[in-house]
């Protein structure tokens, strides 16, 4: 199965490009304030137009307000919701009713004990993404370039779909995807010159050193 990749907190038409151009199958957008990738979601709109019919657009959000996500999903019409706050799972299931769009929880995860979060959302998220947990200090729920011990996964039913988040690089990613083998991987920090600015360049490298790696585990 080939493997999807994220890259989010996707900014500017450049940026926007490179992540087409390297085959990405998800294209991520920041509605949290505080983050240095927070993009109004009109701007969103017209951005995620450039992936139409080649990636699916993912609204991210905290703990956003009904009326927040409305707005989100008029101006920026996104294919699929990543809810990264604290939103239980009666939260989701509200959510995938008033949009009929697919949901992907975020998680953090430090410790095997931690993947048992993951129990009560079985059957309503669509899909899982496992990112680290910030550090301390950090406002930022996501987005923060740690990451977390990936051999923790390997504990994880093998019916749950995820993304591998957190920390991810072009150097690290070839052990990442040996360890954990996951059914698709997200990255925002690690293809930033600095912190909100993507570097079409380090796209570049992420996406060739993914595809480095998984030639490698074909053959
Ligand atoms: O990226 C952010 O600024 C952010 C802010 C608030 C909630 C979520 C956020 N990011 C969500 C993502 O899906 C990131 O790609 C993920 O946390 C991995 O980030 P990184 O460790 O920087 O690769």
């Amino acid at each position: 199965m080939a493997l999807d990749i994220k890259i989010c907190g996707l900014k500017t038409d450049t940026a926007m490009a490179a992540a087409l151009a390297g085959g990405a199958s998800h294209v991520g957008f920041i509605f949290f304030a505080k983050s240095p990738r927070f993009i109004e979601p009109s701007e969103a709109g017209r951005l995620r137009e450039a992936a139409t019919g080649k990636a699916s657009a993912v609204a991210v959000t905290v703990d956003a307000s009904d009326a927040f996500l409305d707005e989100i999903v008029q101006k920026m019409r996104p294919d699929m919701m990543q809810l990264h706050g604290s939103e239980s799972p009666a939260r989701l299931t509200a959510v995938k009713a008033r949009y009929g769009l697919p949901v992907m929880k975020a998680l953090s995860v430090s410790q095997t004990a931690d993947l048992e979060r993951v129990k009560p959302f079985i059957g309503i998220a669509d899909r899982f993404l496992f990112d680290a947990k910030p550090p301390k200090g950090s406002e930022l729920p996501g987005g923060n370039g740690v990451s977390f011990d990936w051999d923790i996964l390997t504990g994880l039913d093998a019916g749950v779909d995820y993304m591998l988040s957190g920390g991810l690089n072009a150097a690290n990613i070839g052990d990442a995807l040996r360890l954990a083998n996951p059914p698709g991987i997200d990255i925002s920090s690690g293809v930033e010159s600095a912190p909100g600015v993507k570097d079409p360049v380090l796209i570049e490298q992420f996406f060739r050193a993914v595809r480095a790696a998984t030639d490698n585990r074909a053959a």
